[in-house]
């Protein structure tokens, strides 16, 4: 039976669960009746974690009214496909077939007997400019909500990935949010106190001047693209990656992680290679681990050897010294856990055993950062 003071949630697109995590994470006494998503892999992932939690293996336009009015849910978190909306994709919109359930959503709210008094969207960059955000915004203000809109990334909480996002909070009207709401996309957590986020450890890394001087553009980088990647290094707000990764000893197999010598000798130039002391690494995407550029930062394990060094002069080499030199920095792949780690899964979220490592970073790509929602869940909400 329903708890009456409990919030009752529908997970819409739940995935591997980021939006369950990110519920549990905010505090709000809530219980999610159930999470919809037609992905076999990721359905089994979230099972394995939520075995509790009753699953829906459809897709969402085949689930009628009736059906939704059943659940008599009072928050929707849905991360709808983000691919018709990528600033690097076709921009289909509307039009792209894999927007029908989301419109099919916006058709069923103004319908359902009792309208959910939260509802929260993530969705890529891009997404604001849409014809689907517009949409949305129109059934939110016909149906009586309130909404403020953010593009934010892990980093606005101080941890060392960036995965820009979009977000939407809603809620309905004569609710009102905590804070005061704009018409604007926030790009910061209004409630939060910079000093908030500053986790325990911030050591700011100043890079010397002697250092700064030796710095030379030995990969293919712009120079405006080493000045971001310097500053972010040694911005004291954000953490440091090692923080977020496993011991080589805990690791079963680490020569699976390794880049193979094809991979490197193919894409050394174009890698974003990060050590344990940086503060900062890329999106990892749904490809990481099978495609190399634009998927992720790899992580240089080997410590010894100075990156300059290791591509120094590497255009003059034969293709077995070249290896033999890149080879010293020992770069691999940051395994699945450690992403998870730094998209704020927490210690006990596991995979079921025979979900290949390749699926694992698959479902992980298409996740969101539990932490951000997380806030974003409590600022909707309190
Ligand atoms: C961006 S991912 C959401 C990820 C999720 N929030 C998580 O933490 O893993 C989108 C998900 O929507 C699912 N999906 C796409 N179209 C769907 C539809 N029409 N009905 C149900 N699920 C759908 C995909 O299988 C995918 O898992």
């Amino acid at each position: 039976m329903k708890n009456s003071f409990r919030l009752a949630v529908l997970e819409l697109y739940s995935g591997i669960g980021g939006m369950h995590y990110a519920l549990k994470e905010s505090g709000v006494d809530a219980e999610v009746v159930a999470a919809v998503d037609v992905n076999t892999t990721a359905n089994e992932i979230y099972r394995h974690n939520f075995p509790a939690t009753p699953l829906w293996s459809k897709t969402i336009e085949c689930i009628t009214l009736d059906e939704f009015n059943k659940l008599q849910f009072d928050m929707i978190l849905m991360s709808p496909p983000c691919q018709p909306f990528t600033r690097i994709g076709l921009q289909g919109d509307i039009s792209d077939p894999r927007t029908k359930s989301f419109l099919y959503i916006l058709q069923l709210l103004p319908r359902l007997t009792k309208r959910p008094q939260f509802l929260l969207l993530e969705n890529v960059k891009g997404f604001e400019t849409s014809s689907a955000r517009g949409s949305l915004v129109k059934t939110l203000k016909d149906c009586g909500y309130i909404y403020e809109e953010f593009l934010l990334s892990p980093t606005n909480l101080g941890i060392p990935n960036s995965r820009l996002r979009y977000f939407l909070i809603a809620r309905t009207l004569p609710g009102k949010f905590s804070f005061p709401a704009t018409s604007e996309i926030l790009e910061t957590f209004p409630d939060v106190a910079t000093s908030e986020s500053v986790p325990e450890r911030p050591r700011p890394t100043s890079v010397s001047k002697q250092d700064q001087e030796r710095q030379i553009l030995y990969k293919l980088e712009t120079p405006s693209e080493l000045e971001r990647k310097r500053s972010q290094n040694s911005d004291g707000s954000i953490r440091v990656l090692q923080e977020y990764l496993q011991e080589e000893t805990e690791l079963e197999d680490v020569g699976q992680f390794l880049l193979p010598p094809k991979t490197l000798l193919r894409y050394a130039l174009v890698m974003d290679i990060v050590q344990p002391t940086c503060r900062r690494s890329v999106c990892f995407t749904k490809g990481y681990g099978h495609y190399v550029e634009g998927t992720g930062s790899v992580l240089q394990s080997c410590m010894n050897v100075e990156m300059e060094e290791a591509f120094r002069c590497l255009d003059s080499l034969s293709e077995e010294e070249k290896l033999k030199q890149l080879s010293k920095l020992r770069l691999r792949y940051f395994t699945p856990r450690e992403i998870a780690n730094l998209m704020g899964f927490p210690a006990h979220f596991g995979f079921p055993e025979k979900t290949s490592i390749k699926q694992q970073y698959r479902v992980l790509g298409n996740s969101l950062n539990v932490h951000v929602v997380a806030r974003l869940i409590k600022l909707m909400v309190q």
